[in-house]
């Protein structure tokens, strides 16, 4: 699914992922590690929203630098700490954001209802409470006709319902349309959802890449 070429990340001097040349399949993986191994550097990256030295290529040809456009229609990205126009309702910023991505709204209707935010719609974006902020991020990350779909940290401040909400969502996306996910988190799923997710263990600047069977319940 992706392909990554001579990757390296490096703030100033400091080096902080020297990975090298590494093929990653299509799956659901769980993106681990210690605070400040560079988890959320290795996401931002993919997302094509920070730079970095080498290539990824996503199916073995769209190249984030050479084909930057084609690339983020197919390639979403949820931040750990989204920040979005204040002034902006939510329906106003989904509708920018399908826009660009010529995709259509309809769809980003369905799962603001499913995850709780169709009150929420057309209030300012200002008022939102923090899981509010999370939950328009991670609408906008499903919206369109993503073959991949970065999540950087989703569980935090989301309720039990939604985080249910959220792996249903995931499990029906790779199920259905064979996209692939990547989701930083310091928790395990926790749930028989996603019992085929597989592991990157960011670590020493490098990643591992491991099969992990996920406990029930
Ligand atoms: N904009 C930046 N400028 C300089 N250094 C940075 C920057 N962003 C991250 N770093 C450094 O890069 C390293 C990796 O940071 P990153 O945020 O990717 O880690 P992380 O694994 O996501 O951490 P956490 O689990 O705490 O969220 C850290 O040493 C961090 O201090």
């Amino acid at each position: 699914m992706l392909t990554l070429q001579r990757f390296r990340k490096k703030y100033g001097p400091m080096l902080v992922l020297d990975v090298g040349d590494l093929e990653i399949p299509s799956g659901i993986f769980w993106v681990k590690g210690t605070n400040g191994s560079g988890k959320s550097t290795f996401l931002k990256a993919l997302a094509g929203i920070l730079s970095f030295e080498g290539d990824v290529l996503l199916g073995g040809k769209v190249n984030v630098k050479k084909n930057p456009v084609s690339y983020r229609k197919v390639v979403n990205f949820a931040a750990a700490e989204p920040l979005f126009p204040e002034f902006l309702t939510a329906a106003e910023m989904i509708r920018l954001f399908t826009e660009v991505k010529g995709v259509p709204f309809e769809r980003a209707d369905w799962y603001a209802e499913s995850i709780g935010m169709a009150p929420y719609l057309h209030q300012p974006i200002g008022s939102f409470s923090s899981g509010m902020v999370k939950k328009l991020s991670l609408i906008l990350a499903f919206t369109g006709k993503p073959r991949l779909i970065l999540l950087d940290e989703p569980l935090i401040t989301l309720d039990a319902d939604s985080l249910d909400v959220l792996y249903s969502w995931m499990v029906k996306a790779h199920r259905d349309h064979k996209v692939s996910f990547m989701v930083s988190s310091h928790q395990s799923p926790g749930t028989s959802f996603l019992r085929d997710a597989s592991e990157i263990l960011v670590e020493n600047k490098s990643l591992n890449l491991k099969h992990v069977s996920v406990a029930n319940g």
